[in-house]
């Protein structure tokens, strides 16, 4: 009778056991992050479903290797340092923080951003290590595709004034510490009104597609080109001094002067442009050298237009 008593709670102590291990698995297993653990030697313990469709190994494969077969060569020297330093401190969990991206490594050996929170729990007095891990890329992607929105013109595809402003402050800063003289062209079509009231917007905007990418054609691949607004384009020219800045922008309105496209009744639509140069200077700032291209862009209008600033 004692024995029976016995026995049926050890079954109910099997039955919790039981119950709970697969809860436990369950959990694991449909959770939508990778989840994985390993011991103080960084070798893998588990491998979740999860991690399975990140990674592209399965648990069998993979459990005993080490977790450094999932990291970017660049992260796998440092990582039993970290994983040592996490050991000795007090901190129970915590996200994996990097100054760049963290990058995980697929069996297929493509790379992809990741989001890593780590933990410590204590296995029979040893301690092991859980990572959780997300797959970013979809996010990344989104962030991406949004500061491409940010930063760019619809209609030209060039980059816009948003950008420009970043770009100004970082070459400034170049000049300041380094002396790398810079210019600015500010360019505008010239009677654009004209275009548009004569041929309409579509006609107007094919024109300042045209201009877009001729001019773009002219400047070298350091130079940025920026629709600044309206038909209105500013360019940045590193390392370069004024006479070298006003032959570039002379190549741009000859070049210009002799394109066209055609109006919806295939007549040739051609137009012109004007440009002000100007030199970064001691006194100036961002925004003062700016200012004195565009200065030079209403002296081109004034004398005449299809001009470029003396
Ligand atoms: N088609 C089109 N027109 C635009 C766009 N943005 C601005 N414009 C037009 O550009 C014209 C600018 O006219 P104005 O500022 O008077 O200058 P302008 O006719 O070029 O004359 P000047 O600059 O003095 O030579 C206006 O008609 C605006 O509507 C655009 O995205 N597409």
């Amino acid at each position: 009778m004692i024995i029976g008593i016995h026995m049926s709670d050890k079954q109910e102590l099997q039955n919790e056991i039981n119950n709970a291990s697969t809860r436990f698995s369950s959990v694991i297993d449909a959770a939508f992050d990778g989840i994985i653990t390993m011991d103080d030697k960084q070798r893998i313990q588990l491998f979740n479903h999860a991690s399975e469709n990140i990674f592209g190994y399965s648990a069998n494969e993979i459990i005993g290797k080490s977790i450094t077969k999932l990291m970017q060569k660049k992260f796998r020297s440092s990582h039993s340092n970290y994983i040592k330093q996490f050991a000795d401190s007090d901190i129970q969990s915590r996200d994996m923080l990097s100054r760049v991206m963290i990058m995980a490594v697929k069996k297929d050996k493509s790379e992809f951003p990741v989001e890593i929170t780590i933990s410590k729990i204590s296995i029979n007095g040893k301690i092991e290590f859980t990572a959780i891990i997300r797959d970013i890329s979809n996010r990344i992607a989104f962030i991406e595709k949004l500061q491409h929105q940010v930063n760019t013109d619809n209609l030209t595809g060039l980059y816009n004034r948003n950008y420009f402003d970043t770009q100004i402050k970082d070459i400034y800063h170049q000049y300041k510490r380094f002396g790398h003289s810079f210019c600015v062209l500010m360019l505008d079509l010239d009677k654009f009104k004209v275009v548009n009231d004569t041929y309409g917007h579509l006609i107007g905007d094919k024109v300042l597609q045209e201009f877009a990418k001729k001019a773009q054609e002219v400047l070298r691949e350091v130079d940025l080109l920026v629709r600044f607004g309206g038909e209105e384009f500013i360019a940045l020219l590193p390392n370069t001094q004024l006479e070298a800045a006003k032959d570039v922008a002379n190549r741009i309105r000859n070049c210009i002067s002799q394109q066209m496209v055609l109006s919806q009744n295939h007549e040739p639509v051609t137009f012109t442009v004007s440009i002000g140069v100007a030199e970064i200077a001691t006194d100036d700032d961002t925004e003062s050298i700016v200012k004195r291209a565009d200065e030079g862009l209403y002296r081109a209008k004034k004398s005449g237009r299809n001009r470029v600033s003396d």
